[in-house]
Order: C-alpha cells, then sequence, then structure tokens
C-alpha cells in the first residue's frame, strides 16, 4: 500500500471554518476544527447528525473549499479531488450499473492512466479477491446485495493504493448483522494493506470498534469536543466493561451534564443528540 515521504502528518486539517451559502441563508457546518491523521491510523470522525462530518470528509477529497483554515495532503494544500483520495459513500448507487463488477473497479485505474488494461484487471481482480467478490466479476451491480456493492466499492477505492480512504457513513444503509460483518472485513483488510483511513460515523460503537482515534464534534456547528485513542478496543470487546465505560465517556462528552447547563436550548441539543447518535 502506498507508503509517505515524510515522517510528519499524512493530513493535517487546520482551523477549518465550512459554510455553504446560498442566497437565502448561509450555513455554517463547522467551526475551528484542527486535527492531524498520521499513516496508518484509522481515524474516526464522530458526532451527531449535521455537526459537518460529511462537509469536512468531503473538503479532505478536495470536493470542496473550506472557508477558513486549510487541509494538507503531505503537506500540500487540497484543493481539487484527486486519485491519492479515494471516497466510499454511504450509498448503493455509487456504482455505475452499466459496468460489470470487474469493470467498475478497473474503471479508475484506466481513467487515471495509473495502469494499463491488462495491469487494471490483475489489479481488480486482486483486490476484488480481497473482499470475496472474486466470484462475481463479470456481475452486474443490480444483481448485489447492498454489501456487496459497498464491498466493491472499497475494492475499487483500494485498488487506486490512495495516500489515504475517506468513508462517510460506509455501512449505515446496511442491516445490523451485515454491517457488523463489514466492520470485521474492513478491519481484515487494514491489518493486511495498512492504508489510512479517515471515516465518518454516528455509531458510538462503530468508532471503538473500526477506529484508532476519535474525533469528537459537538453539535452544528461542529467543533471538535476531544481526540481519543481507541485502538485497543475490536468487535471482541462488544459488551466488555471497559468498552461499555469508553462508551459512555464519548457519550458524555457528547453532551456533557453539569448543574449550570439547564438552559432549553442544550437541553434539546441533547435531545437531539440522543435521538441521533444511536440510530444506527
Ligand atoms: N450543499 C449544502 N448546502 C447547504 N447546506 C448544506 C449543504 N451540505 C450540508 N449542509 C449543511 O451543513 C451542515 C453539516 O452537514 P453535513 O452533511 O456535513 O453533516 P453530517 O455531520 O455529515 O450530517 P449527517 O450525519 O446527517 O450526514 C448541516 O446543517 C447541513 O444542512
Amino acid at each position: 500500500m502506498a507508503q509517505t515521504t515524510s515522517d510528519g502528518p499524512l493530513l493535517q486539517v487546520r482551523n477549518v471554518d465550512i459554510e455553504y451559502r446560498t442566497r437565502e441563508r448561509q450555513v455554517r457546518a463547522t467551526h475551528d476544527v484542527s486535527f492531524d491523521v498520521w499513516p496508518g491510523d484509522r481515524f474516526i470522525l464522530l458526532g451527531p447528525s449535521g455537526c459537518g462530518k460529511s462537509s469536512l470528509l468531503k473538503a479532505a477529497g478536495g470536493f470542496l473549499s473550506p472557508r477558513g483554515g486549510e487541509m494538507l495532503l503531505e503537506g500540500q494544500r487540497i484543493c481539487a479531488p484527486g486519485p491519492e483520495r479515494m471516497m466510499v459513500f454511504q450509498e448503493f448507487d455509487q456504482l455505475p450499473p452499466w459496468k460489470t463488477v470487474l469493470e467498475n473497479v478497473m474503471f479508475p485505474l484506466l481513467a487515471s492512466r495509473k495502469a494499463t488494461r491488462a495491469q487494471a484487471r490483475d489489479t481488480a481482480l486482486h483486490f476484488l479477491d480481497k473482499v470475496g467478490l472474486a466470484d462475481f466479476a463479470d456481475v452486474m451491480p443490480h444483481m448485489l446485495s447492498g454489501g456487496m456493492k459497498q464491498r466493491v466499492a472499497i475494492a475499487r477505492a483500494l485498488a487506486m493504493k490512495p495516500r489515504i480512504l475517506l468513508m462517510d457513513e460506509p455501512f449505515a444503509a446496511l442491516d445490523a448483522l451485515t454491517r457488523r460483518t463489514m466492520q470485521e472485513e474492513l478491519l481484515a483488510l487494514w491489518e493486511e494493506e495498512r492504508f489510512t483511513l479517515l471515516f465518518v460515523t454516528h455509531s458510538i460503537e462503530e468508532a471503538l470498534v473500526v477506529g484508532s482515534r476519535i474525533l469528537v464534534l459537538s453539535p452544528h456547528p461542529g467543533r471538535v469536543r476531544a481526540e481519543l485513542n481507541c485502538h485497543q478496543y475490536s468487535l471482541n470487546d462488544f459488551g466488555s466493561e471497559a468498552f461499555q465505560h469508553a462508551a459512555r465517556h464519548i457519550h458524555d462528552l457528547l453532551f456533557p451534564t453539569t448543574a449550570s447547563d439547564p438552559r432549553p436550548e442544550q437541553k434539546q441539543e441533547r435531545a437531539y443528540v440522543a435521538a441521533t447518535l444511536h440510530s444506527s
């Protein structure tokens, strides 16, 4: 998998403000967000709906420009999308339906001229094998389940050997069992390939299992509440005392309860976070 050339952070996010402006209104999605992603990190952006997680990911992908602050990949300012930053989305329709599974995985390799047709085919088959879909290479996407489509999207992204893999709630639309399996598979792939991952979720449990580090964001507009290490937890730790304790700690970070916190809007905020956070 891709190696970095420097000893510093791979991705540096510095004081990032993201705003959306329409004719009618201006929405501030994030405020003064800073964090570093190091090579091999499984870095999680965690927070309630609307706190700007997807916006941060899109900015890292180069799909939107921060209003303030900057994002640097290996010291270079991110200002456009690039093949070294591959994205996997939540939606199952991210695969062009007129291409076979194999053609879907080959496509970015060919479009970016990273590989000849023969090389692209070999690489695509290699990564389809890694995600357990070697037998489905010639199948059209509409014949796959949601989980299988997400596996193809992951294979397609990893085949590009990106500097960083950007995942926006990739398992949120899957049923609970498939979601668990996909988390397991992603971790197994990471063990083999050691890619760098920036992963968005609003599930505390998913953050603890998938991540090695978690950035906890406040509700809208997203600000950094905390950054935590969580590399010690795996899928086997679900239900353990330490896991529950960590989950509770994050929960409390997301909506702190203090005696001097009686304002109605803060109560509303807590109810909102509670409603959105565990809806996965
Ligand atoms: N294209 C857009 N135009 C205007 N406002 C937007 C746009 N995209 C996002 N927003 C607003 O920016 C804020 C952050 O949105 P974003 O999708 O980044 O949050 P999120 O934390 O990823 O939410 P979710 O978990 O629901 O996907 C929200 O208030 C949202 O309404």
